[in-house]
């Protein structure tokens, strides 16, 4: 008997039969594999249907739900953390939430007049917020629609590493086991996994995405029609509750999903104009909390895929830049009181001011945004950035960067902006 088929004889295997609106939900242990098979009927994983037969494997932390609207049959192989069927879902009410969605489209459809709904979803940490994204994107798409996801998560976000807002015209639905494809989103470099570490930044950021978002929508009417889904940050007290405001106002949301709290609901419906439709929604029992460890290693898992992809099929270039070659900017000076600020600034202004970086030791293991901006004039904190890169080794004698990149060198272009976050790469 070979190794491998030892190994399947010694898996556990579980099959699970789902009545009608069920959901299997399961966790997989952390370095481990489990794998899900479709036996018979009709199921989808957060709104991608599954495929019949199909062989799917998730790694190590995944927490999963496959529904079924009609009941189906289910095996799954493997250690799993917990495996059950849950009977109580919001998945009808995430539905009808849907085919709101989907008639705000329709009049869009034969009046030209019209745009599709701009709808935001927010609560606070760990209640579903970008699976509830997920869904709506998908059973859009599912539709013939082509949303746009606007992602402004910048510590757990899904459209490119942390500390970066984005958003993405959503063509097909999400893989099952990889999520949406990220074939061209546009991606603003932010530089914190926190949105409070610079709000003047964030909130400029989230104004600039909504402006090109907008220009997108006026350049395509599909993308007009199908309309925006926004992710945003679970910190939703003090200034994030003010930064959640003024990201309604920027994208004229017509649509607000408070997922799980109600106080925030309340303050949504005082603070907003009518013309804004604000909705309480429960959270889905089968969403995890997660600790503060696994939230570091849920960001620290992106950036890895980000370079060497969800199962290691990537292979990353390592080579070294010339500090003379590129020209490294952080954005935000330290503030100065405002009496020794030069006249006509503000103490505000110094949070968005680009600042120049001498290579040194400290870029040791911080990634770096490559701007898409050519020149120095370019507006490089309001211009998108084209990939990234991460330091490996700082070499002051020979005047060198070593870095880990997606690409091969050269680098497409060398204005770079550095991130706070740092990343061990360990390969
Ligand atoms: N019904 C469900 N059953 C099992 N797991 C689920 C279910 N819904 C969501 N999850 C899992 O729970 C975790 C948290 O969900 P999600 O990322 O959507 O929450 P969030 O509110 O966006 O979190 P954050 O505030 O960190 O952005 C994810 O790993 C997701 O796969």
């Amino acid at each position: 008997m070979s190794e491998e088929q030892r190994q399947k004889e010694s898996e556990v295997v579980q099959e699970f039969k789902l009545e009608q609106d069920n959901e299997l939900r399961f966790e997989v242990e952390s370095k481990e594999k489990v794998t899900l098979e479709l036996k018979s009927g009709l199921a989808e994983v957060f709104g991608t249907e599954v495929v019949k037969g199909k062989v799917y494997s998730f790694g190590g932390g995944s927490k999963i739900a496959v529904f079924t609207w009609q009941g189906c049959l289910l095996e799954l192989r493997g250690k799993t953390e917990a495996a059950y069927v849950a009977r109580e879902t919001p998945m009808i009410i995430y539905l009808n939430t849907h085919a709101g969605l989907e008639q705000i489209r329709k009049k869009a459809d034969t009046d030209e007049s019209k745009r599709g709904p701009i709808a935001m979803i927010v609560g606070p940490t760990d209640v579903g917020k970008s699976t509830v994204c997920k869904l709506l994107l998908n059973y859009a798409v599912r539709m013939g629609r082509r949303p746009i996801y606007v992602d402004l998560d910048v510590g757990q976000g899904q459209l490119s590493i942390p500390g970066t807002v984005g958003a993405m015209a959503i063509e097909r639905p999400a893989d099952v086991e990889e999520g949406f494809s990220q074939v061209c989103p546009l991606i603003y470099h932010y530089g914190y996994k926190e949105p409070g570490s610079n709000v003047m930044l964030y909130n400029l950021l989230v104004t600039k995405l909504a402006q090109t978002v907008a220009e997108r929508m006026e350049a395509n009417r599909q993308n007009a029609v199908s309309g925006v889904i926004i992710n945003t940050c679970g910190w939703v007290k003090g200034q994030g509750y003010q930064m959640l405001i003024h990201a309604a106002k920027a994208f004229e949301v017509d649509l607000i999903i408070v997922l799980d709290q109600e106080r925030l609901y309340n303050e949504l419906v005082r603070d907003l104009p009518e013309t804004v439709k604000v909705v309480f929604q429960p959270k889905s029992g089968g969403v995890v909390e997660r600790s503060r460890q696994a939230r570091i290693e849920a960001r620290d898992q992106r950036i890895r895929e980000y370079f060497y992809g969800s199962a290691g099929q990537f292979y990353p270039h390592s080579f070294e830049v010339r500090f003379s070659d590129v020209k490294i900017f952080k954005i935000g000076a330290p503030a100065l009181p405002d009496s020794l600020m030069p006249l006509g600034m503000k103490a505000e202004d110094q949070l968005t001011k680009l600042v120049t970086v001498q290579p040194n030791q400290q870029l040791l293991h911080h990634l770096i945004s490559i701007s898409m901006a050519e020149s120095g004039e370019d507006d490089i904190i309001q211009t998108n950035v084209t990939g990234f890169i991460c330091v490996n080794n700082v070499d002051l004698e020979r005047q060198m960067l070593t870095v880990l990149s997606p690409q091969p060198r050269p680098l497409p272009r060398t204005r770079l902006l550095l991130s706070d976050i740092q990343y061990m790469d360990s390969h």
